[in-house]
């Protein structure tokens, strides 16, 4: 990695006007072209589960897990580890068939979609935000960026041109031409953020956006992710062990053994000190 300057913060506010607005050409949707759920007919929200069950042999990871992620919206799922966070996340994104339960999008439902279709649900209508970015390390950021336009249907040019305005959108203008290894971790974040929002997604999921970024850091790219979904109308959900990351959501679940619990229930971490509390304690500890 450079020891790179860090890019201006971005977006800032009413940066909606500055993120670019040429879409790829639209594919074909994966959505089941029936009428919305009825459980769902009023007030539909973007996203939904309910009564989702995982198991993997004789480990229950999702026990009855009843979410719901309105249009716009920003989920923090919270809890320690092995509490089924992952499980969760792969399941309303159609990485895993649920056991048993429903996952509707805009109402429809698609846990009953085959993996050829789920897969075409996820490169059109779903944008993915890793730990590590998970960026094609031989192609450059542009590259990376315009990947998953082509993918779903737009040319060369057309990609290129939209991943170049969501690069300089993010503060990235000038570091098209880089490769992953070239870029500080917290521009790489933003260059997957960049590439999640290409399509124009329904919603977007990061697991752990952060987990590998200093504290400053972590938290410019949750500043960009969250603003930046936002404006595109996107609703986001966000797993991580992280209290101050989760404060960037509009709502937060905590989770426990598979299940949802109150809010504030788990510790996030295991036994370990909280976030921020060793910077408490440590300042505490001044002698005044
Ligand atoms: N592919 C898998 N095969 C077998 N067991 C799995 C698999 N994925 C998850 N599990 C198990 O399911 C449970 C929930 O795991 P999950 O990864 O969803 O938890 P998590 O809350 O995301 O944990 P972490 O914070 O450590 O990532 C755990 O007991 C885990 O061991």
């Amino acid at each position: 990695m450079t020891a790179a300057t860090p890019p201006p913060l971005s977006p800032p506010p009413g940066s909606a006007d500055r993120l670019p607005t040429a879409a790829p050409a639209p594919a074909p949707t994966t959505l089941p072209a029936g009428p919305v759920t009825s459980a769902w007919a009023g007030d539909v929200p973007r996203l939904a589960a309910r009564g989702l069950i995982k198991r993997f042999g004789e480990t229950t990871a999702l026990a009855g897990v009843e979410v719901e992620i309105p249009d716009g919206a920003s989920l923090a799922v919270m809890g320690p580890s092995g509490s089924g966070k992952s499980t969760l996340l792969h399941c309303l994104a159609g990485i895993y068939q649920p056991d048993a339960g429903v996952v509707a999008l805009r109402g429809r439902e698609v846990q009953g979609l085959s993996e050829k279709e789920r897969s075409l649900l996820r490169r059109s209508q779903y944008g993915f935000v890793f730990q590590f970015g998970q960026l094609l390390s031989e192609l450059t950021a542009l590259e990376n960026v315009a990947l998953p336009a082509m993918l779903t249907g737009a040319s060369r040019v057309e990609a290129e041109t939209a991943a170049q305005q969501w690069l300089a959108a993010l503060g990235l203008a000038g570091t098209e031409g880089r490769r992953p290894g070239e870029l500080s971790g917290g521009q790489a974040q933003r260059v997957a953020v960049a590439r999640a929002l290409t399509t124009r997604p329904d919603v977007v999921f990061a697991d752990e956006p952060t987990g590998s970024l200093d504290r400053s850091t972590g938290h410019d790219v949750m500043r960009v992710l969250v603003e930046s979904t936002r404006a595109v109308g996107a609703s986001l959900v966000v797993v991580t062990h992280d209290a101050q990351v989760a404060a960037w959501c509009d709502a937060r679940i905590d989770m426990l053994d598979g299940r949802v619990v109150p809010a504030g229930t788990t510790t996030g971490g295991g036994v370990g000190p909280r976030t921020g509390e060793l910077e408490a304690i440590r300042a505490a500890a001044v002698p005044r």
